[in-house]
């Protein structure tokens, strides 16, 4: 079946609610809370991303046991946050040598670990350094928490996503319900965006986020955006503007970094989320790059029910906009090829 053709079928059998990721607001990230009874761990929990994501995990009170690992300063860190007077308590590990400490037992492993980019750099530039760090990660989690969820932030996500799963594949402990490549920032940003130039209130926006995590695979739904009028300009400009919102801070920052705040906002977020499905919360629905036969993609990102085993069902995206249509028919080839160059690695290395 043609790309296209799997696409419309898709949009037709989508659920009624998969336009309807849950909002990401700093309002919402404190509520529903299910019980304290995981442990997750945070690998690369000393960088940009992984301190102020460690903090919001501990300040969630929905973690039972946050064990930080990082190559570097996790016994600071862990030391650090574990002061906060909130639920859960918190363990530092550092190094390969506590790797496996750092995992074993794990219901959750949240990824940022590897290199950000500078000004002038694509994702797919930090490929040669990020894949064989993700590599690693995932042949340690193989070995150490088999079953637990495992949600990638290093980029390219695009293919370090499909490391991770052929990793675990290789090693027989593959499940797609409990892989997934973290988009929520996409989902934040098209929040936020679209609340401004609509004049909307932002705790109230759902915005659908579908592809992949890098440039133009990056497909916000605005058709769907309900109560929203945009004009033909709008939507070019606020895709445009959500697609290439990293490349916004990434020039910010000067060659500091990428965005490390509003992914660790992202993550915690995305990670309660994940939370709150393993322990028995219903209708549980974020947009999450994921094994996907909704496309020619192997991978893609959807609106996804999490659930006690991770993702229980991948939905569909409903029905796209005429520019909306180009989009994915233009981007699920670089998706194929991307996904494709994560298993070539795999398969090399
Ligand atoms: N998915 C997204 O939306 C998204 C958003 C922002 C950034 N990112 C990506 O997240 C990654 C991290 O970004 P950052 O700004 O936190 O970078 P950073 O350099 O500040 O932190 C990365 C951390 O990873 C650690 N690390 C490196 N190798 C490791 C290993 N083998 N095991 C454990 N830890 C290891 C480093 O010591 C460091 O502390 C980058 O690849 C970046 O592109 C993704
Ligand atoms: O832009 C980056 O490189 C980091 C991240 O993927 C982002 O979207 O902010």
């Amino acid at each position: 079946m043609s790309a296209v053709a799997r696409i419309q079928l898709a949009s037709k059998v989508a659920a009624p609610m998969a336009s309807k990721a849950l909002g990401v607001s700093s309002s919402r990230f404190f509520t529903g809370t299910a019980r304290a009874q995981n442990k997750v761990t945070v690998v690369g929990a000393a960088g940009g991303i992984g301190q102020p994501m460690s903090l919001l995990l501990k300040l969630s009170g929905k973690v039972e046991h946050l064990s930080l690992f990082d190559i570097v300063n996790t016994p600071g860190v862990a030391a650090d946050i574990s002061h906060c007077n909130s639920k859960g308590k918190v363990t530092g590990h550092k190094g390969a040598e506590e790797m496996a400490t750092a995992l074993d037992g794990a219901d959750v492993v949240v990824i940022p670990a590897g290199v950000p980019r500078k000004p002038g750099m694509t994702r797919d530039d930090l490929f040669n350094t990020n894949a064989s760090i993700v590599k690693g990660i995932a042949e340690q989690c193989s070995k150490s928490c088999p079953k637990a969820c495992f949600l990638i932030i290093s980029n390219p996500v695009n293919s370090t996503v499909p490391i991770f799963a052929d990793v675990l594949k290789a090693n027989g402990v593959y499940n797609p319900q409990k892989l997934m490549g973290v988009t929520t920032l996409d989902v934040c940003r098209a929040q936020t965006f679209i609340a401004e130039n609509q004049g909307m209130d932002v705790d109230k926006l759902d915005v659908t986020v579908i592809g992949g995590h890098a440039g133009t695979t990056i497909m916000p739904l605005l058709s769907q955006v309900e109560g929203a009028k945009f004009s033909d300009e709008d939507i070019k400009a606020l895709t445009h503007r959500i697609q290439f919102g990293g490349d916004e801070v990434v020039q910010a920052k000067d060659g500091a970094g990428s965005a490390t705040l509003s992914m660790a906002h992202a993550g915690a977020y995305f990670a309660g989320k994940v939370l709150d499905g393993l322990n028995g919360v219903e209708g549980v629905t974020e947009c999450a790059f994921v094994e996907s036969d909704l496309t020619e993609a192997p991978f893609f990102a959807s609106p996804c029910t999490l659930g006690k085993d991770g993702v229980s069902k991948v939905h569909g995206f409903g029905n796209l906009s005429s520019f909306e249509q180009a989009l994915v028919d233009d981007n699920v080839p670089a998706l194929v090829k991307m996904a494709q160059k994560g298993s070539d690695f795999v398969k090399n290395n």
